[in-house]
């Protein structure tokens, strides 16, 4: 372990380099274009496409197009690119997809990120940044969640992420590598100047689903569940813009790069929103009244899930710029119109 070798064909330089796994999806593409806006240019992304779309990722960043747990792939990227950091975002996301496909999931985000972290580490990778979920919490007893809270997934998704999250603490022990592992919120709106944003057309993100039902691409929006103890009977979450949550990786990365300690932290803003209220928010700002049916819950769900946010800014001293459900929703809707002019293209 710890060997560190370089690539005929190198960046170059004398600065490491970042792998960003799923860098050609929605929240990896946001953090390749946040490491470009600080000024890292040395960026490389391993991507299946499976969900991703290479022109998701900018011009100039070289893509690799393969699985992350082909181990041989990933060796001699990161030889080959001086490699010193990766952010691990590429994995299968959808809640109620985990409940019907537990095994595919546990391949994908827990059998996967283990053979990526060993040939990582083995090849001389330094620092890690694991994209983790609040699904780790399940159901929790607390609200607003705590890091330091017990456990308690409720779905596949979110074991097959823990035990992501404990695999990447007990490596990092042995093998001396340093790690950030980010728990993000609900990830939502799109890069205020219009370079990214969420693409995959079978999304099942509220946000994503209630915008389409407003642009008259979806029949109508399902809310799912409507006797929850909550104020309203549908969900809570805590919806996290996504140049914020690209933001912290960014400042992870510069921690870890400084020798800081490996950390778990939240991301979020420490605020619910409703189902029903997000339905309202999309409602207005696209002036559209879609229709709205009421449906039994769905497999999976907690009723209520929103951070305690308050580490990340005192560890990380992150500050989030796009705090405000209505601009989310806004930058949404006009992420979703420019999808729509280029597939008509
Ligand atoms: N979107 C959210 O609200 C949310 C919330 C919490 C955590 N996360 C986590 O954030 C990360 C990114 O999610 P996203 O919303 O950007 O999803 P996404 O589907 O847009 O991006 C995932 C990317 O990974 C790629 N990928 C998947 N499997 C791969 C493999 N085996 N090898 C190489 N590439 C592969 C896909 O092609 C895609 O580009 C995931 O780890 C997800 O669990 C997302
Ligand atoms: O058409 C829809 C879509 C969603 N919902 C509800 O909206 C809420 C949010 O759902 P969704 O946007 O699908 O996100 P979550 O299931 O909360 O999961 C997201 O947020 C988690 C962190 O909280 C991440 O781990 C997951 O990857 C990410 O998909 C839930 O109550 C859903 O039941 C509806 O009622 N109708």
């Amino acid at each position: 372990m710890g060997v560190r070798g370089r690539g005929e064909n190198g960046t170059g330089g004398g600065d490491m380099a970042v792998l960003v796994t799923g860098g050609a999806g929605y929240i990896g593409s946001h953090m390749v274009l946040a490491l470009l806006d600080a000024g890292h240019e040395e960026v490389v992304v391993l991507d299946d496409l499976s969900t991703g779309f290479d022109w998701a990722v900018p011009e100039g960043v070289k893509l690799v197009v393969g699985d992350v747990a082909d181990q041989a792939l990933v060796t001699q990227t990161i030889l080959q690119h001086r490699i010193d950091a990766l952010a691990h975002f590429a994995a299968r996301i959808v809640v109620p997809d985990s409940v019907s496909d537990p095994l595919g999931y546990y391949l994908a985000n827990t059998v996967k990120t283990r053979s990526l972290i060993e040939a990582s580490v083995r090849a001389g990778v330094r620092h890690v940044i694991f994209s983790s979920t609040a699904a780790v919490y399940g159901e929790p007893e607390v609200v607003p969640v705590p890091e330091d809270l017990p456990l308690k997934p409720i779905n596949p998704y979110g074991r097959s992420k823990l035990m992501s999250e404990w695999m990447i603490a007990d490596a990092a022990a042995a093998h001396g590598f340093s790690y950030v592992i980010l728990r993000y919120f609900n990830v939502a709106g799109a890069d205020p100047a219009g370079r990214s944003g969420q693409s995959t057309p079978n999304a099942t993100h509220l946000i994503k689903v209630a915008t389409q039902a407003a642009l008259g691409q979806r029949e109508r929006l399902d809310v799912f569940g409507t006797d929850y103890a909550t104020p309203d009977g549908s969900c809570l979450r805590d919806y996290i813009q996504v140049s914020d949550l690209a933001a912290a990786h960014r400042v992870a990365l510069d921690h870890l790069r400084a020798g800081g300690e490996s950390l778990t932290l939240n991301c979020g803003y420490g605020r619910g929103y409703s189902v029903l209220e997000v339905i309202d928010v999309v409602k207005r700002l696209s002036g559209r009244d879609f229709e709205v049916r009421l449906c039994p819950r769905r497999p999976g769900d907690p009723a209520q899930i929103v951070a305690e946010a308050a580490l990340i800014r005192d560890r990380l001293g992150w500050k989030p710029r796009h705090d405000d459900l209505d601009a989310i929703v806004a930058q949404a809707l006009a992420w979703e119109q420019h999808l729509g002019k280029r597939n008509r293209l």
